[in-house]
């Protein structure tokens, strides 16, 4: 079943749930009708309860959805706006990991316009949240300048309200977690990763990357990346080797071209979640 077969089902149960119209069921089939032209090839294992929905759903016949999407077709519901939070439970999450400059940014930017994804940066939500006025945002300012890691309550909270505010279920979290205290208050929410990507990259690699961005960024200066490799390799990499231990890491070598970099990147995503 594809990432966007998911999103829709799950919506369709809520509807169901949730006492929607028959016209707002009708609606979402006209959906359903057009995105499967557009179907990407993301696919994951088959065991989520509502597999055997699913497989009824797309297999009803074009004709059914025709009268709707004659009419033209609705705006999608934002289940977020509309004050209907999606479990938790039933959020598909990549973490996407690796050193500063290594990519993750860059190669999330490019799955996102081929996957039905959501990328969430973690460290532009806190770049985001240190302009807010707030103490936490003094401290979060202080903190990236210093290339420290922010304390998990701040980072989880931050990404728990982007994710709800989405009204999405699938989701690329990239630059978290960075260490164990960010781990460990991310399990406690109850959520999960499906896989880890790992991009692997020397560390002169990297070094040449940053101080070339441009980007305004406070820490994009030869003293603090020398703090942030530092964090990485005693506070991140461990993450990484917990994720191996479970065998949920999926390794890319990122010292090529952006390119190339993809192409790996598709093959790890198209094995699907299991
Ligand atoms: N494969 C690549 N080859 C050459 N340059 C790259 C490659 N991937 C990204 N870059 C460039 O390197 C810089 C860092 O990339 P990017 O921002 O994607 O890294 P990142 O891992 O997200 O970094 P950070 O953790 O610091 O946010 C950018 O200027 C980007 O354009
Ligand atoms: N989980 C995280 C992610 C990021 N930060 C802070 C510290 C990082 O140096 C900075 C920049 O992150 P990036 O854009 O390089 O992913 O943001 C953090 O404290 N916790």
């Amino acid at each position: 079943m594809s990432f966007r077969s998911v999103t829709w089902v799950s919506r369709q149960l809520r509807s169901a749930l949730q006492g929607s119209t028959a016209a707002a069921l009708q609606r979402d089939s006209a959906s359903l009708a057009s995105q499967q032209v557009t179907w990407s090839r993301m696919s994951f294992g088959a065991g989520l309860a509502a597999a055997g929905l699913a497989t009824f759903v797309t297999s009803l016949p074009q004709a059914d959805c025709a009268p709707a999407m004659e009419k033209g077709q609705a705006p999608p519901i934002n289940l977020a706006k509309a004050g209907f939070a999606v479990p938790k439970t039933s959020r598909k999450i990549v973490f996407v990991l690796g050193g500063p400059g290594s990519g993750k940014g860059t190669q999330c930017s490019r799955l996102v316009a081929e996957y039905d994804l959501v990328h969430l940066s973690a460290g532009d939500l806190l770049r985001a949240h240190m302009k807010s006025g707030t103490t936490d945002g003094q401290m979060v300012a202080d903190m990236i300048k210093n290339g420290q890691i922010v304390p998990s309550y701040v980072t989880v909270n931050l990404l728990d309200k982007a994710m709800a505010d989405s009204g999405k279920t699938q989701f690329l979290i990239d630059g978290f977690p960075r260490n164990e205290e960010n781990r460990a208050a991310f399990e406690k929410t109850g959520m999960e990763p499906e896989f880890i990507l790992f991009f692997n990259c020397p560390e002169a690699v990297m070094e040449k990357r940053l101080m070339g961005r441009n980007e305004g960024r406070t820490d994009d200066n030869a003293e603090t990346i020398r703090k942030r490799f530092k964090v990485f390799l005693e506070s991140s990499m461990p993450i990484i080797d917990y994720y191996n231990k479970q065998g949920k890491v999926r390794k890319v070598d990122a010292d090529r071209d952006p390119s190339t970099v993809f192409s790996e990147v598709r093959k790890l995503f198209e094995q699907g979640f299991e």
